[in-house]
């Protein structure tokens, strides 16, 4: 369902003196439908590039990034146009990172309420939607009202997550999604990614904590083993 093939990504970092940044080059992987790999390597490998290559954010310097899509078929991520890719973002990806890009004066359930709009619920069931997936992830009632902009981490966090699962997206791109939630909030998100998956959603992620990698991850691709041996993907596959 996601094959990414000979990726790379350059950062230029000054033109006139030429420095280059290349976290990692002729990089393929395959994740099946239903399949979760988590990626691990030490800081500043390169696994936060990778995921925005994928959900492009980042324009890749070269390689493809095939992902099977219910609306366009097979579609290569690394070169759709931009059209496409905001089409995509809307009805079959998710990603989520650690910050949650606050939109001023929107309340917290309607936040995550309007992903399913789109997707052409009425407000009231997108609403009665986002408030059992407030719910789940913990977030206290009294704040489903509040605008997230003056939320703690922790609950910023899980507002990014929610807008995320609310869709019940094609493939869900996690960066640190746990990074700073507590434990039982953690348990929650766990329960919430297996039952994605049994339910057919495609993840990759990066967590900070290997254990909790390794109770989601069908597989791991470790970055640090693959540029250390340079040899194909597979033998990184914990
Ligand atoms: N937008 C950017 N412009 C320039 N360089 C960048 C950019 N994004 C990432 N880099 C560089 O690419 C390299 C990989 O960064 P990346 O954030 O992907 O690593 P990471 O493995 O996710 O690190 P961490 O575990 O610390 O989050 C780093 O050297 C970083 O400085």
């Amino acid at each position: 369902m996601l094959h990414v093939e000979a990726l790379s990504k350059t950062f230029e970092l000054s033109v006139t003196e030429q420095m280059r940044v290349h976290p990692f080059r002729d990089l393929s992987f395959s994740i099946p439908e239903g399949g979760f790999m988590g990626l691990a390597g030490p800081s500043g490998i390169g696994k936060s590039s990778i995921l925005k290559c994928i959900y492009r954010t980042y324009l890749p310097t070269s390689g493809r990034v095939r992902f099977r899509s219910s609306m366009y078929g097979e579609i290569d991520l690394a070169s759709a146009d931009e059209r496409r890719v905001a089409h995509l973002r809307k009805y079959e990806l998710s990603y989520v990172s650690q910050f949650l890009k606050v939109i001023p004066r929107v309340s917290a359930l309607d936040i995550v309420a309007e992903r399913l709009l789109p997707l052409g619920y009425s407000l009231e069931a997108a609403r009665d939607d986002a408030a059992g997936m407030l719910a789940r992830l913990r977030i206290p009632e009294t704040l489903w009202s509040a605008y997230p902009a003056t939320f703690s981490g922790g609950e910023q966090q899980r507002i990014n997550l929610a807008r995320a699962f609310i869709v019940r997206p094609r493939l869900l791109i996690l960066d640190e999604p746990t990074a700073s939630l507590d434990r039982e909030t953690t348990e929650s998100v766990l329960a919430l990614l297996q039952e994605m998956k049994r339910q057919g959603t495609t993840m990759i992620g990066v967590f900070h904590d290997w254990e909790i990698m390794k109770r989601v991850a069908d597989r791991i691709f470790d970055l640090g083993e693959w540029k250390r041996s340079g040899v194909s993907s597979s033998a990184q596959l914990i």
